[in-house]
């Protein structure tokens, strides 16, 4: 039998070789004569008559003189051992093959949700995805697909209550063509009406609910799984958002290090949610102390394993289109004739309004009052600290039946960590240009607001042609607001400014309560966390591998040591 490091038989005692150690040129005490030497065939070309009484190597010896070159048999022992070490190879090759392939995570099979922001001022349909082995995980859901709804929010329709439904057609057909064709089915789809609807109920209870039926009946007509269509409270609407930007920034579930860390800290790492529609703004966060003042803010949250204490209050009518709004209402009570100066919109700029309509709002009926005529010139004064002053109006800040408060009378504890500040907090930031990674100071922001403020607005217009004239001639005014609530409202100053942080996307999914909504009524966010296998696969096909090395690398080692090949040897005769 003919091996790669020649005969046994060759190198056997026989033929009056020793097995030699190497460096003494001894044979090593205890070895096994026979197995423990392997030399090249041309080494037996040199022999001569083997000794007699060796005791083994005898049948391949006899059968194969080494004179002649004929290769000798190995002894049973060592050829036990290469085939063992044959193998452990053939079995390591196998253990990584069965890691690598038996193990590979499946193909993705991916699910869909679709949510619809019924918003005052608009409709957004949003489609979401992720993974379904992986639904329980954090921030593993993001945003595929954004439509907005043509036309006004849904509550703009409380006069032709039946067109509310039909305006939300092309957005389902869009999410139709995003959403493979095999799963519209159990697309689970949810629509939530925020502050526009809650205003139209106070108003008119009757169109609120005709509005919301034309909507479902839509909606059932899509393709999908219809999972209803409600206003939701303004509690809802501060809790989801604060979820969906936490979820978002990976606070709520940390691994490794990460977690590790923040188990040394005692406060939980979440960042404060900051709201801004056009009918109604929410504030959202951990506070470091919580009071039972006011139950009414207090929320209590289980999410993966941990509990959270969250503050949050949504005040009506302080959107800013609502805020704008209630401005009016009020710089209207000292107006004697029909026109008014306004300080918030730009020099040069002029709209009028429609008096009767104007106080129908639950925003500004306090404020009725009968006046001599229809309607309202408005003309702008571009004045920034004028129109400061005047919205400052809005906020009462006299009446406080805590230890501490926002505005109106409404109960808020010290602010506490950073905030995410979305939806027209960032919609007129970003316009102003001051939503740079490196925060603007306090200071910057105003006098920049005041800049803008300043321009007549020919040149606005001009400069910015290609945006929407309702938002450009607003700005101005959102601006001032933004820093009026902010600043005065909840009271952040020129030290804690910085730890706001005006954000649009949040990786591919926009921040808003939409997706904290649907991962709450699809139960995505465990209140324990979730058992995670304790490697991932990564971790574990390359474990396999090294431990296969290794395995292989110490049987190698101890085949070289106890039978050193020819070529590792010193001293060979
Ligand atoms: N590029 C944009 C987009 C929107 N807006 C304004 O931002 C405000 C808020 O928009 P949004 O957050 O979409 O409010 P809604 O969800 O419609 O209102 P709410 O949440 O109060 O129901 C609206 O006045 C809208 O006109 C803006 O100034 N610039
Ligand atoms: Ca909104």
């Amino acid at each position: 039998m003919a091996t790669p490091f020649g005969m046994r038989g060759l190198l056997g005692p026989r033929q009056g070789l020793r097995i030699q150690d190497g460096l003494s040129g001894k044979a090593p005490q205890g070895m096994h004569r026979g197995v423990s030497s392997f030399r090249g065939a041309g080494t037996a070309a040199k022999m001569t008559s083997p000794p007699l009484g060796a005791d083994d190597a005898i049948p391949l010896q006899s059968a194969a003189p080494a004179v002649t070159g004929t290769k000798p048999k190995m002894s049973t022992t060592r050829k036990i051992l290469l085939i063992l070490g044959f193998l452990s190879t053939l079995a390591a090759i196998a253990l990584i093959t069965v890691a690598v392939t038996q193990n590979q995570p499946l193909p993705k099979n991916i699910k869909y949700g679709i949510v619809l922001d019924a918003g005052s001022s608009h409709t957004n349909l949003y489609v979401y995805e992720w993974p379904a082995e992986k639904e329980n995980d954090t921030g593993v859901v993001q945003q595929v697909e954004v439509c907005k709804v043509e036309g006004p929010g849904i509550s703009g329709y409380s006069q032709t209550t039946e067109k509310a439904g039909p305006s939300l057609v092309q957005c389902l057909r869009q999410a139709e063509g995003v959403i493979p064709l095999k799963q519209h089915q159990e697309t689970p789809v949810y629509l939530g009406a925020t502050a526009g609807m809650r205003l139209l109920r106070l108003e008119n209870k009757d169109a609120a609910e005709k509005v919301l039926s034309s909507v479902e009946k839509t909606l059932r007509s899509a393709p999908f799984n219809f999972q209803g269509a409600r206003i939701i409270s303004g509690q809802e609407e501060g809790a989801y958002g604060w979820i969906t930007i936490n979820y978002l920034l990976g606070n709520f579930k940390q691994s490794g290090w990460k977690k590790f860390l923040h188990s040394l800290k005692s406060v939980s790492e979440t960042s404060g949610a900051l709201d801004l529609g056009g009918a109604s703004t929410q504030i959202t966060f951990v506070p470091d102390e919580i009071s039972s003042e006011s139950p009414q803010n207090l929320l209590y949250f289980r999410l993966y394993g941990k509990d959270y204490r969250v503050y949050t209050h949504s005040f009506l009518c302080y959107g800013k289109d609502q805020a704008l709004q209630q401005k009016l209402a009020r710089d209207l009570q000292s107006t004697e004739n029909s026109s008014l100066f306004d300080p918030c919109f730009h020099q040069g700029y002029q709209r009028t309004i429609s008096v009767s309509n104007f106080f129908k709002n639950p925003c500004t009926s306090v404020e009725k009052k009968q006046f001599p005529f229809s309607q309202l010139h408005i003309e702008g004064e571009g004045n920034y600290e004028k129109c400061r002053r005047n919205i400052q109006n809005l906020f009462n800040k006299t009446d406080c039946p805590y230890s501490s408060c926002s505005f109106n009378g409404i109960y808020l504890p010290p602010l506490q960590g950073d905030f995410g500040a979305f939806s027209a907090f960032y919609f007129v930031m970003n316009f102003l240009n001051l939503t740079s990674d490196d925060p603007f100071t306090l200071d910057e922001v105003a006098s920049a607001i005041k800049k803008f403020c300043a321009r007549p607005w020919h040149e606005v217009k001009l400069q910015y042609h290609q945006i929407k004239e309702k938002y450009l001639s607003e700005y101005c005014f959102s601006g001032a607001y933004i820093l009026s609530l902010l600043e005065n409202g909840y009271e952040f100053t020129t030290e804690n400014w910085k730890r706001i942080h005006f954000l649009g996307k949040i990786g591919s999914s926009d921040a808003g309560w939409t997706l904290g909504y649907m991962l709450n009524l699809t139960n995505m966010i465990p209140a324990e966390e979730p058992p995670a296998p304790p490697l991932s696969y990564g971790s574990y096909v390359g474990l396999m591998v090294l431990c296969s090395l290794v395995l292989v690398s110490v049987i190698l080692l101890a085949w070289l040591l106890f039978h050193k090949p020819k070529c590792l040897q010193k001293g060979v005769v």
